[in-house]
């Protein structure tokens, strides 16, 4: 067993004793009528919403339906009916990283990426020539957005500098030269100047990442976002963020950065000029106060940045993660949680335009249900797939601009390609012959695949 698998093995969820609980003064009724009037929430509103009433037991499913419909209505004012989508493609540099978190099984002990360990393993590090094929190749199809988040390998730095002053004798530095690997992963530097110079826009960097770029160095985030937007990073995805209160990530991250730390990195990028996301991971070992206190930290964040171009909900994939194979958890959210989930971000988060319905977690038919709770995105093609592949997730790799269309006709919802910041849309023609992409360098319209 590895140290990991130790760790899952010791949490006993009848022990953790939280401190942040579903506790309010607040009435269901009350907190209703506010979110049906538009009033900014209260985390006790938000609270009351997401149990459906801290009064009654369990989910009320009169009551869910009530926050469901002021949910959609709210969206529909908010955005209207359309529905947006992006043709994406996902590269994952590397699966090496040792931060041990309880809910990933994308991770690969950094170890077996070592030239002297023998047994055959499951993971891979790509070169920045790798990286630039697979982004180049998929232009060349009419993907204009690349994701990109990743491992951190021990023998990531920055820069080359950064490398150059990482102690490979002290551990807090989590380094080890790249003599030691099969594969170098050479610098984040490197690796997103390789990607934009195929022309996609670069959505990478995570906060969890940019903390790894700047380990045992005195420059701070924002001079590692100031670095890389140098080289072609346009836009930060928002993961890492899990449950942004730390009590829970205490239990399924010790090793990830904290939740002031998140913010922080957030409030670089913005300061840097670089557009985010923001996620929540939940469905795991917390309960719904943490959701809703989840939900002030980032619409906080946005009152101060404005920065954040959508929400994108994170239902946690359970099968194959060490939280559920040592019976921490027993599974994850329900489907009243989901929707209850993105119903409560819709009425929570009124600074926060995009909500998405990510069809990764959670399949195209209740994907496209969640478009009527509060969602107006359903994400992109993405053409590959590894964090909840490997989670034990069941609903594929991509999905082409016809299966948008279809399945979005199908529930009378217009489809509207987009960027990654939402700065330009395409109202697509659903009686055409193709639907396209169009919007990146090399779309012409064409279908992405076949
Ligand atoms: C796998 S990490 C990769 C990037 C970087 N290492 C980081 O932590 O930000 C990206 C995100 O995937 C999500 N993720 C990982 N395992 C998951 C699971 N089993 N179910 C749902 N989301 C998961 C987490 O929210 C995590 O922050
Ligand atoms: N929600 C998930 C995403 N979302 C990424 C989006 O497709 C896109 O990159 C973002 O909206 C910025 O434009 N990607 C995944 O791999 N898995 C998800 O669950
Ligand atoms: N959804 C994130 C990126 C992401 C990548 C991989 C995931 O498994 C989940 C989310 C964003 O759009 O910014
Ligand atoms: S979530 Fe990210 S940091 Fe945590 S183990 Fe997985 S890859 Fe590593």
């Amino acid at each position: 067993m590895s140290w990991i698998d130790d760790r899952a093995a010791d949490l006993d969820a009848d022990e953790f004793g939280f401190d942040v609980v579903p506790e309010t003064d607040q009435s269901f009724e009350n907190a209703l009528a506010k979110a049906r009037d538009g009033v900014r929430l209260t985390v006790d509103d938000g609270i009351e919403l997401i149990t459906t009433g801290t009064d009654v037991e369990g989910l009320d499913p009169r009551r869910k339906e009530l926050v469901l419909e002021a949910a959609d209505r709210r969206r529909a004012e908010v955005v209207g009916e359309e529905v947006t989508f992006i043709a994406n493609v996902n590269n994952n540099l590397t699966t090496a990283c040792n931060t041990g978190c309880l809910f990933c099984n994308f991770k690969d002990t950094a170890h077996q990426f070592e030239t002297e360990y023998q047994q055959e393993h499951a993971g891979f590090t790509k070169t920045p020539a790798e990286a630039r094929s697979v982004v180049a190749d998929a232009v060349e199809r009419g993907v204009y957005e690349v994701t990109s988040v990743s491992g951190l390998h021990p023998a990531f730095g920055l820069n080359e500098e950064h490398r150059e002053l990482l102690d490979p004798d002290d551990p807090e530095m989590n380094y080890k030269p790249p003599e030691a690997y099969d594969t170098d992963p050479t610098t984040y530097r490197e690796q997103i100047a390789a990607m934009a110079e195929t022309g996609a826009h670069v959505h990478s960097m995570t906060p969890e990442e940019v903390d790894h770029a700047q380990r045992g160095a005195d420059w701070g985030y924002a001079d590692v976002y100031r670095e890389l937007a140098d080289v072609g990073l346009k836009t930060v995805p928002g993961t890492a963020a899990e449950i942004l209160v730390d009590e829970v990530r205490d239990i399924i991250c010790p090793g990830k950065i904290t939740t002031q730390e998140w913010v922080d990195s957030m409030e670089a990028a913005a300061e840097v000029g670089l557009p985010m996301t923001s996620t929540m991971m939940y469905g795991h070992v917390e309960n719904e106060a943490h959701r809703v206190e989840h939900l002030k930290v980032l619409r906080d964040l946005q009152d101060r940045t404005g920065n954040i171009t959508e929400f994108v909900p994170l239902s946690f994939i359970h099968q194959d993660t060490p939280l559920y194979e040592h019976g921490v958890v027993e599974g994850g959210a329900s489907k009243a949680e989901d929707e209850l989930l993105i119903a409560v971000a819709r009425l929570f988060l009124d600074n926060v335009e995009h909500i998405q319905s990510s069809w990764v977690k959670y399949g195209d038919e209740f994907g496209l249900k969640l478009l009527n709770c509060g969602a107006d995105d359903f994400m992109g093609t993405i053409l590959s797939e590894e964090i909840t592949k490997r989670a034990g997730g069941q609903y594929g790799e991509f999905r082409s601009f016809r299966d948008y269309v279809e399945m979005l006709s199908a529930i009378g919802r217009p489809p509207v390609e987009r960027t990654t910041d939402y700065g330009e849309r395409r109202r697509i023609d659903t009686d055409a012959e193709v639907f396209g992409p169009q919007l990146g360098p090399q779309a012409d319209g064409t279908p992405l695949l076949d």
